[in-house]
């Protein structure tokens, strides 16, 4: 799913007017329309007050015409319009009139902030005072409102954005952005609910199909995507009949050392369990044992190294090579590292330890082998490439990054975004119950195992990131996000990959590959 910019939106807005031939106010009319549904679904003519805070643009012009929806259909609705400035949009002044025709009433008029009403817990606000629109920080009273409206415990839902929030830029921390419980967002969701800063003010959100011109979508270029069950639906390659294990690859894993040879059992174990035709772990001497006795199906080839890896002969042509889950970055293992990088020529897959090694000698990075992945955490992307003010910072370095040396980077969090280029891909799966040792392991297992198995880096990488997350997902349902642990993720992952295909009634039966 795209996610495009507010500047998009709008002009999405206009073309949908010219194409369709409808008035700014027939869209509007559509959007409240598809809105006012929803919520009735939900309230089912519930007496709760409703409160709904109207801006005096175009956000609040949807507020008040779902405002006269409500009322119409026998709702306990009271109307606020934040009076911040004498400019109003024309749809705001059709809806404001349109309001007074079914309660004989003009909405109340907030001018400071004396004028705020009582609001009990029990109230369900929608906040309508700002949408894309938004063009600089809110200030004075309008951002005591935000301030106050955060401070009642009643349920706010968002219209198409928390007020305050920017779709597509970054804020000063201390900004005024209304905390939502739910956010009723249109045609594509935006950046900033993704991103770490911003992404908690939404709630959770749904995006609305409000009918916006296909083509202008078709045609608009997306700040990014979202890689969505759908997405990864079309990503997924079903497997031949008449196919033998040479058909889908071999991982080498270059992972592991004393102390650490759980990251190269998880890694492995990740790379057979997503489904290569082959895995066989590069490892120090001493992790034999632990590495045959874990995974009877993964190979293994030992390093002269007893407790880390020290060197590095080829033991297997075309492999694909997933380096540095737990390797630290001992003098031996460095130059063990730059062997191995150096000689392979197709895409490998670098995570950990690996990627510390490349920033302590960054003249490494010239012999990755183009489109190869590399996975940092934030520790490691900052020793990559340095310090960031913010999240779209965080963006553009990574793209520059991925640009200058030909790499695609999975920036991991929770949406962990892929960046190929220019291109952004944000993953929609996952859970706080990931945030646990060796996850990150795993990942790059299951990446390496769909380079392995012909996937393009670039599928192979959001592929992977959305099953990882979808793995999580599905474990969650019985291990709740405390009692996650990576090995329980990575036995979910056959799993995940059904439930791509699975329709909601089945969705329940999922059980872990033991
Ligand atoms: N996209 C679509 O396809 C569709 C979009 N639709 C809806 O339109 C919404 C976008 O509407 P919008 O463009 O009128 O902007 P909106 O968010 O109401 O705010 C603008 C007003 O706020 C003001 N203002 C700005 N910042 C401020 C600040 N910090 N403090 C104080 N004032 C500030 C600004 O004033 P100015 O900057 O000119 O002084 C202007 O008056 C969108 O979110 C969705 O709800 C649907 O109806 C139809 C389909
Ligand atoms: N709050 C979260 N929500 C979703 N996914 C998360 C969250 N925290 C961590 N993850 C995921 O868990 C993995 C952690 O990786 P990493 O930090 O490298 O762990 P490790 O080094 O222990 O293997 C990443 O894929 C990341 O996206
Ligand atoms: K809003």
């Amino acid at each position: 799913m795209k996610i495009l910019s507010a500047q998009q939106l709008a002009e999405a807005d206009l073309s949908t007017i010219n194409k369709q031939q409808i008035s700014s106010n027939d869209l509007m009319e559509r959007v409240a329309t598809l809105v006012f549904e929803r919520l009735h679904q939900r309230l089912n003519g519930s007496p709760v007050p409703v409160k709904i805070f109207c801006g005096i643009g175009n956000n609040g012009g949807d507020g008040l015409a779902i405002a006269r929806h409500m009322i119409q259909h026998g709702y306990h609705v009271k109307v606020y319009v934040t009076n911040c400035s004498k400019k109003r949009s024309p749809d705001f002044l059709v809806n404001y009139d349109r309001i007074k025709d079914v309660t004989n009433e003009w909405p109340v008029l907030l001018s400071c902030k004396e004028d705020f009403p009582e609001i009990t817990p029990q109230d369900f606000i929608i906040d309508a005072i700002f949408g894309t629109g938004i063009n600089r920080p809110v200030d004075g009273w309008m951002a005591d409102l935000i301030v106050y409206l955060n401070s009642v415990k009643a349920f706010k839902v968002a219209i198409d954005m928390p007020s305050g929030l920017y779709a597509n830029t970054a804020h000063k921390t201390d900004d005024a952005i209304l905390q939502a419980d739910h956010t009723f967002t249109f045609q594509t969701p935006k950046l900033s609910f993704f991103l770490p800063e911003t992404g908690q003010y939404t709630g959770t959100f749904e995006v609305i199909n409000i009918g916006l011109d296909p083509e202008y979508l078709m045609a608009a270029a997306p700040i990014a995507q979202l890689i969505t069950r759908e997405a990864a639906q079309n990503m997924y390659q079903p497997r031949e009949k008449f196919s033998y294990k040479g058909d889908y690859g071999h991982v080498l894993t270059f992972a592991g050392s004393k102390g650490k040879m759980g990251a190269a059992v998880l890694c492995a174990g990740a790379a057979i369990n997503a489904g290569a035709g082959k895995v066989t772990a590069y490892i120090p001497e001493d992790g034999n044992f632990i590495m045959q006795s874990s995974l009877p199906e993964v190979m293994t080839v030992e390093s002269e190294g007893e407790e880390y890896i020290t060197d590095f002969k080829n033991p297997i042509e075309n492999a694909v090579l997933c380096i540095g889950p737990g390797i630290g970055v001992k003098k031996y293992t460095c130059s063990a590292f730059a062997k191995a990088v150096k000689e392979q020529s197709t895409p490998i897959v670098i995570d950990a330890d690996g990627i510390q090694i490349l920033a302590k000698h960054p003249e490494l990075i010239k012999d990755i082998p183009k489109d190869s992945i590399l996975t940092p955490h934030d520790g490691e992307l900052k020793k990559l490439i340095g310090e960031w003010d913010n999240s779209y910072t965080r963006l553009e370095k990574a793209q520059e990054f991925s640009k200058k040396n030909n790499v695609i980077l999975v920036l991991k969090g929770a949406h962990t975004i892929t960046v190929a280029g220019s291109g952004q891909y944000v993953n929609s799966t996952g859970n706080p119950g990931m945030a646990t040792a060796g996850s990150g392991d795993v990942l790059s297992g299951i990446i390496a195992s769909f380079l392995a198995q012909g996937y393009d880096p670039l599928t192979a990488a959001a592929f992977s990131v959305y099953l990882h997350g979808a793995s999580g997902d599905l474990a969650s349902q019985t291990y709740a996000h405390e009692g996650l642990k990576a090995s329980i993720i990575s036995n979910f992952i056959g799993s995940s990959i059904l439930q791509l295909f699975r329709n909601p009634a089945q969705e329940q039966q999922a059980q872990p590959q033991s």
